[in-house]
């Protein structure tokens, strides 16, 4: 099992490192067209081999997506081919308040042990597993508003992980599992935050990679799975509410846990697991 993971900076990249190298250290540092591969080889439960190569391939859909086809051309030249791409780093949350603690007064009293759902908003140091990695800006503006590539009759502005893969990866990392939006301009406003939310209802993210791999993923028939841990809330700009280190340590984290269940996959053409 062979993993591309795509990161836009090397600060993600070397956080996503870290977290690997809990259980393998880095083999090696390995030039591509454009930027430089960090290898990790870690040990699956299974045994079976695994390769976890991770490149910062800079900001934005076109940068991942350059990154991206240069190294999974180089790879698929030299006759080892990639299984999956992954697109991993920090991104903003589509938050809403945090809940009250205080009970509702109809609330019957229980004896019941305390459940914990599986959480469906993030926050600040949230995992973000897409179920849909979406092109939210890829389109026209019309005098009926936002149409789509596809409404204009040319390429798609979506592509899906494979199911299996991301609950697995969601379940294994507490994620919340949605919609991650790509964008080419960070969303600055309430306004544009709520008509991103009208036009994707299950968006839970946004971040300006993950379409840019998972295109470039497609065009070579390589699977394509996006992980974001959350920094900031989508919305007004708020600098001093960024909580980059705290995103940087969770995908830390993540990833210490996504590397050793990686190897225990492979795929089929349909993404189900083998
Ligand atoms: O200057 C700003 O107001 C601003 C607000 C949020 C993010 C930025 C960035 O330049 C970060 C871009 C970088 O990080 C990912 N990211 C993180 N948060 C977001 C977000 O809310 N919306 C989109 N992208 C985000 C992104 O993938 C880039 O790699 C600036």
């Amino acid at each position: 099992m062979r993993v591309l993971i795509v990161t836009a900076v090397p600060a993600e990249r070397d956080a996503v490192v870290r977290g690997i190298a809990a259980t393998a250290p880095e083999v090696a540092e390995l030039p591509v067209p454009g930027g430089v591969i960090h290898r990790l080889s870690p040990v699956p439960p299974t045994g079976r081999p695994l390769t976890v190569d991770v490149l910062a391939a800079g900001v934005g859909p076109a940068a991942a997506a350059a990154g991206t086809a240069a190294a999974l051309t180089a790879a698929a030249v030299a006759r080892t081919p990639y299984d999956l791409a992954v697109s991993a780093g920090i991104g903003g949350g589509f938050t809403t308040m945090p809940p009250t603690t205080a009970a509702p007064a109809t609330t019957p009293p229980t004896t019941a042990a305390p459940t914990s759902p599986a959480p469906t908003t993030p926050r600040p140091g949230s995992v973000v597993v897409a179920d849909a990695i979406v092109a939210a800006d890829l389109g026209a503006e019309t005098p009926d508003g936002f149409a789509a590539v596809t409404d204009l009759g040319f390429g798609t502005v979506e592509h899906l992980p494979p199911a299996p893969l991301v609950a697995a990866v969601a379940e294994a990392t507490d994620a919340v599992r949605g919609t991650v939006l790509t964008v080419s301009t960070v969303t600055g406003s309430a306004e544009r935050a709520a008509e991103l939310l009208r036009r994707h209802p299950h968006a839970v993210a946004e971040a300006m990679e993950g379409f840019g791999v998972a295109e470039a993923a497609a065009a070579q028939a390589v699977p394509a799975l996006e992980v974001r841990t959350v920094s900031n809330a989508v919305g007004p700009r708020d600098r001093a509410a960024w909580r980059i280190g705290e995103a940087m340590e969770a995908l830390t984290s993540a990833f210490a846990t996504i590397a050793p269940l990686l190897g225990t996959w492979t795929f089929d053409p349909e993404g189900t697991r083998q």
